[in-house]
């Protein structure tokens, strides 16, 4: 659960006052702000595919180190809005940012900061927390590039410090955490030592088969989907009876969420299945049904759900 698992000869001192704080992760759609967050907490609490705006709604990973407990807030991506759910999930990441003790600035350093970054970086002015940058994925950049791009970034907004790392393999990772858990303010811990996520089981559930039909169809499926647990029912047997439903904006796409004798369908559950009933330690019996419900999208009872305001 912990970034570094606290051995014999490294235990926190239990006289050091304990620390804790919220860190809100803030960038652009796929700068990998998900990753990090499953990196840092060491278990996968939020959903990460290679789409972008994969995070809709607002989730926390906890994570412990020494005697810090952080809190992430993971906010979906920040981009120019269209329609009526982008506008509730950027007006939700701006809202997570202001909440925060800190900032995480993410940028994708393989992309730079043309676009979506950009327009990031300048709105930053309004956000009035400590602000640190985090340049991602340079495994895939060259430190010349990372370099000038730390400078373009300082040059946007004013940040207390600049890390960089790969939130894919780990690398710079435990310098970032040791940082946080130094500079987070001194006060007792906000959830219990075990817990790793207060997103409900429900929710996580949901977006585990959301992730599932995406990996499976992303050319095919774009973001008409949503996915919501119906009804979750405990054995006697320690088992987990557990039904979702797809909910699709038109019958062609209920056809291929199907598939060829319900093929595709099949196989998003059973990798959802396995994936659920990992983090539960649970058996788990999946089912799932497609429904076509046109105009999802403007519907306030499908964003309470997903647990996003609905924008007027
Ligand atoms: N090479 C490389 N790829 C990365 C790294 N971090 C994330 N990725 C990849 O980038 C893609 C997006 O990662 P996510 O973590 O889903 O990004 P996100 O910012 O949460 O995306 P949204 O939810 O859309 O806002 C995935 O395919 C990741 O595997 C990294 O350090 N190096």
């Amino acid at each position: 659960m912990t970034d570094t698992p606290e051995t014999e000869d490294h235990q926190p001192d239990p006289q050091t006052p304990t620390r804790s704080g919220f860190v809100t992760l803030i960038g652009a759609p796929n700068a990998g702000k998900s990753t990090l967050m499953n990196q840092l907490v060491g278990a996968k609490v939020s959903i990460v595919s290679h789409k972008v705006q994969t995070t809709r709604a607002i989730v926390r990973g906890i994570a412990i180190h020494e005697r810090t407990q952080v809190v992430f807030i993971d906010t979906p991506g920040i981009f120019a809005p269209k329609r009526r759910l982008d506008r509730a999930m950027v007006s939700s990441a701006w809202g997570g940012a202001k909440d925060g003790d800190l900032v995480l600035v993410m940028i994708d350093a393989e992309r730079g900061i043309k676009g979506d970054a950009e327009a990031l970086l300048d709105a930053l002015a309004d956000v009035h927390q400590p602000k640190i940058l985090v340049l991602n994925k340079i495994d895939q950049v060259k430190r010349e590039t990372l370099l000038a791009l730390t400078a373009a970034c300082n040059e946007k907004a004013r940040f207390s410090e600049t890390f960089m790392i790969s939130a894919l393999n780990g690398s710079g990772c435990t310098d970032l955490m040791d940082y946080l858990a130094r500079t987070l303010p001194e006060g007792p811990w906000y959830y219990p030592e075990d817990q790793i996520s207060d997103l409900p089981m429900r929710q996580l559930a949901a977006e585990i088969t959301r992730e599932k039909l995406y990996l499976r169809l992303h050319q095919e499926l774009p973001y008409a989907s949503h996915v919501e647990t119906e009804r979750w029912e405990e054995k006697k047997d320690g088992s987990v009876r557990i039904e979702q439903v797809i909910y699709v904006e038109r019958d062609s796409q209920k056809k291929i969420v199907l598939g060829h004798k319900g093929e595709t369908i099949k196989a998003i559950g059973q990798a959802a299945r396995k994936e659920i009933s990992e983090i539960l330690e649970q058996n788990v019996h999946l089912f799932l049904f497609v429904k076509v419900r046109s105009n999802w999208g403007n519907d306030p009872e499908r964003y309470r759900e997903i647990g996003l305001e609905f924008p007027q």
